[in-house]
């Protein structure tokens, strides 16, 4: 639709207030970026559809483009100037340059001296051949000889012999000139200095007569003297970098016309903190995503391995804005990550806590609180160490909690049995069984929480979750963070049993635990739907995935399609330990180089942490010797004989039903047994050899256990007893 008011195109003047409105800080020609320049977009003939009319209020306020006009300051300083952290590693490469640069010439010394003195002798030939012919006239010789043929017994013959005679005894004179001049320059110099002037005259000249005949010589034989090595690694210049991106095709919709990459501009290449930092402006319709996308690439056309080459994005100017940082060493040559709180520190869970650095050494944070995450990589990737400084930050905020299950067995977690609530190792049917009473504890603790914090006046809690003052010290309720871990989730999620039980329960917690202080953390070396199901996955807010093998797996942990978008954890290689792509904490994907955090070192933080959970009270659980540590190596076996006296009144031929059987675990250790039945009981003697038998009690055929079978089983055989 036309607008009556806008039948007309408006004019420059009209045009320039609607940009301007009245911002007294703009002047008249001062368009920039961002802006409509008058003279460049020429009002257009057509006719405007559907633009707004410029009401008086509109007009008066400045219009938006304004806020977007770019920095206009001009930095007084370079950065390496103004910058301990880009001055120090600029200052060291440079410095590590030229001692390498010394000593690789050095060494080479004594072959460079007798190649520049072969070739000072070459030009000694040379020189001596030049005087020769200046002498004899040699350059006229062909001239002369025709001349003297042609006048051959003519006066003039003898003219001109005489006259190249006598040419050539005036050269010989002028040299024999130079030859006193000499002379008398070094009596000069003899009487003047002594003989030990002369002699350093005559060193002197000797020397810059052997460096001049060694430039002549070294010219004639055009190859340097030094041997310098061949550069593998092209400098990053303006036009390597324009080069480079201009392989990427960017914003060609089709490849062969290109002319997008003409508008490549590199706007500063400068030294930085572990590299060089580039900026660049894409050409119109180009994003940083496109390059993400071919960051493999981009390194082959710099020449530079894929983990040096760091493309980001610019969000705080445009989608179009590059920022590529080129590292001086690949991921895996850099140094280990040291932890940031190893000695001392202490960490709130409510706040970022740092976990390791980035590409570019920067530390990377993370916020346990309110998250729940996912640890996927393949095996030795480093998951376990990761999961190891996640539970180090939440054991140094001396409130949390830890309900630590691994699967694993290798006990790698283990050192933080000390200020753990629950800390298990093992995938034995207690361990899973553990699982799911820990669930079903942490589930009834939710609700509790859910009911006092919906009690609590809304001047107390406003937002009706957890929060750092609630969870206070000392606070009447007992309110805590709880951080729940699962190591090798896919193990109790796939159990043949109780699996299914395991995932709604967790699935439940993750659901409504997040507000309630209750933090989730899963592990797996197998991210597949059966390890982290698609409603569990749908919940995790924080991703995090080392090292996989393959796109499907690499999607799994990092969300669909993140391969395409080139989020790529596939790149990384046997040596990039620790070194993850982190999804959750900024808008994109984050590179995390984890802290590496060994078993001596937690345990000396664990100490650590201890110490300040005593010193406070909070020890709770197995750590407060409440619970069975997993030093308790009973099996379900063990527990059926606790509860199935030898000589059973009521089952006189030593079978019971699966189900009374269920009942008596539930009643001697609920924790493990509440709620199991038959079924459960007989899957889990199965694993321990014991198979079920078919028992008749009060005219009824129930599947149930052997006495006798048990204790078979349990007692040790000869083997063993030796
Ligand atoms: N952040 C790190 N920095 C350097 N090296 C690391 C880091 N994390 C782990 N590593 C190395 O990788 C090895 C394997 O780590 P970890 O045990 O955590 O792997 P994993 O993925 O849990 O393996 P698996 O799945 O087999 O249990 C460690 O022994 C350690 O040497």
């Amino acid at each position: 639709m036309t607008r009556e008011n806008e039948d007309r195109t408006p004019s420059d003047a009209e045009l320039a207030e609607l940009v301007y409105g009245n911002n007294p800080h703009v002047g008249g020609g001062e368009l920039d970026q961002g802006m409509v320049q008058p003279e460049d977009n020429p009002a257009p003939d057509a006719e405007v559809i559907d633009a707004p009319a410029p009401s008086a209020d509109v007009a008066a306020r400045p219009a938006r483009v304004i806020e977007h006009r770019g920095d206009r300051e001009v930095p007084v300083l370079p950065e390496w100037l103004t910058s301990w952290d880009v001055f120090v590693p600029a200052f060291r490469r440079h410095a590590k340059f030229l001692a390498t640069w010394s000593a690789h010439h050095g060494v080479r010394s004594p072959l460079y001296t007798t190649r520049f003195l072969g070739r000072a002798a070459l030009g000694l030939g040379i020189c001596t051949k030049a005087l020769a012919r200046w002498v004899l006239d040699s350059e006229n010789k062909a001239k002369r000889a025709a001349l003297i043929a042609g006048a051959k017994g003519t006066t003039e013959y003898k003219t001109l012999r005489k006259e190249h005679a006598d040419g050539v005894r005036a050269r010989l004179g002028g040299l024999a000139a130079g030859g006193v001049l000499l002379g008398v320059a070094g009596a000069t110099i003899n009487a003047q200095a002594g003989p030990d002037g002369l002699t350093v005259a005559t060193m002197a000249a000797g020397a810059a007569a052997v460096t001049g005949l060694g430039i002549v010589g070294t010219r004639r034989v055009a190859a340097p003297i030094a041997e310098t090595r061949r550069e593998e690694v092209p400098p990053l210049t303006v036009d390597t970098v324009t080069d480079a991106l201009m392989t990427l095709g960017l914003s060609g919709q089709r490849s062969e016309v290109r002319k997008g990459n003409a508008e490549i501009k590199i706007l500063r290449i400068f030294s930085t903190t572990g590299g060089v930092e580039i900026h660049v402006d894409l050409p119109p319709g180009a994003t940083v995503a496109d390059v993400i996308k071919n960051k493999e690439k981009l390194a082959g056309a710099l020449r530079r391995p894929q983990d040096c080459v760091w493309p980001e994005g610019n969000a705080k100017a445009h989608p179009s804005r590059l920022n590529l940082y080129i590292a001086d060493k690949a991921l895996s040559e850099r140094d280990l990550v040291r932890f940031a709180y190893r000695n001392k520190g202490a960490v709130n869970v409510f706040e970022d806590f740092v976990i390791g650095e980035d590409q570019r050494g920067r530390p990377v944070s993370t916020c346990l609180m309110y998250n729940n995450g996912v640890v996927g990589g393949l095996p030795g990737a480093g998951k376990t160490f990761l999961l190891r400084v996640l539970m180090l930050g939440a054991a140094l905020d001396p409130r949390t909690e830890l309900h630590i299950h691994e699967f694993k067995g290798t006990g790698d977690l283990m050192p933080l049995e000390p200020i753990s609530h629950v800390c298990r190792s093992g995938s034995d049917e207690d361990d899973y069984a553990a699982l799911l009473a820990d669930l079903n504890a942490i589930t009834a603790e939710m609700n509790r929480r859910s009911k006092i914090i919906r009690d609590l006046p809304i001047s107390v809690s406003a937002e009706k979750k957890l929060t750092d003052d609630l969870a206070a010290v000392g606070n009447p309720h007992g309110l805590r963070p709880l951080l729940l871990v699962i190591d090798e989730s896919q193990l109790p999620f796939g159990h043949k049993v109780i699996g299914k039980e395991i995932v709604e329960k967790v699935e439940n917690i993750l659901r409504l635990g997040r507000a309630l202080g209750i933090m989730v953390w899963l592990a797996t070396q197998r991210p597949s739907a059966e390890a982290i199901p698609a409603r569990i996955s749908a919940l995790l807010s924080l991703r995090i995935c080392l090292r996989v093998g393959d796109q499907v797996t690499n999607d799994m942990v990092l969300g669909t399609s993140a391969y395409q978008a080139g989020r790529r954890a596939t790149v990384f290689s046997q040596e990039d330990k620790g070194t993850a792509l982190m999804l959750g904490e900024k808008a994109d994907t984050q590179l995390l180089r984890s802290a590496y955090v060994d078993g001596i070192l937690t345990e000396q933080v664990v100490a650590r942490a201890r110490a300040e959970r005593e010193a406070k009270g909070l020890l709770s659980g197995v750590a407060a010797g409440e619970e069975p540590g997993d030093d308790d190596y009973a099996t379900v076996l063990d527990h059926l004989i606790a509860v199935w006296p030898e000589n059973d009144p009521e089952w006189p031929n030593g079978k019971v039903w699966a189900d009374d059987l269920a009942e008596r675990l539930a009643g001697h250790i609920p924790a493990l047994y509440e709620g199991w039945d038959g079924s459960q009981v007989l899957a889990a003697a199965k694993r321990h050899g014991v198979t079920y038998v078919q028992v008749k009690h009060h005219g009824q055929n129930k599947r149930g256990l052997a006495r006798t079978d048990i204790t078979r089983e349990l007692t040790p055989t000869t083997d063993e007893e030796d």
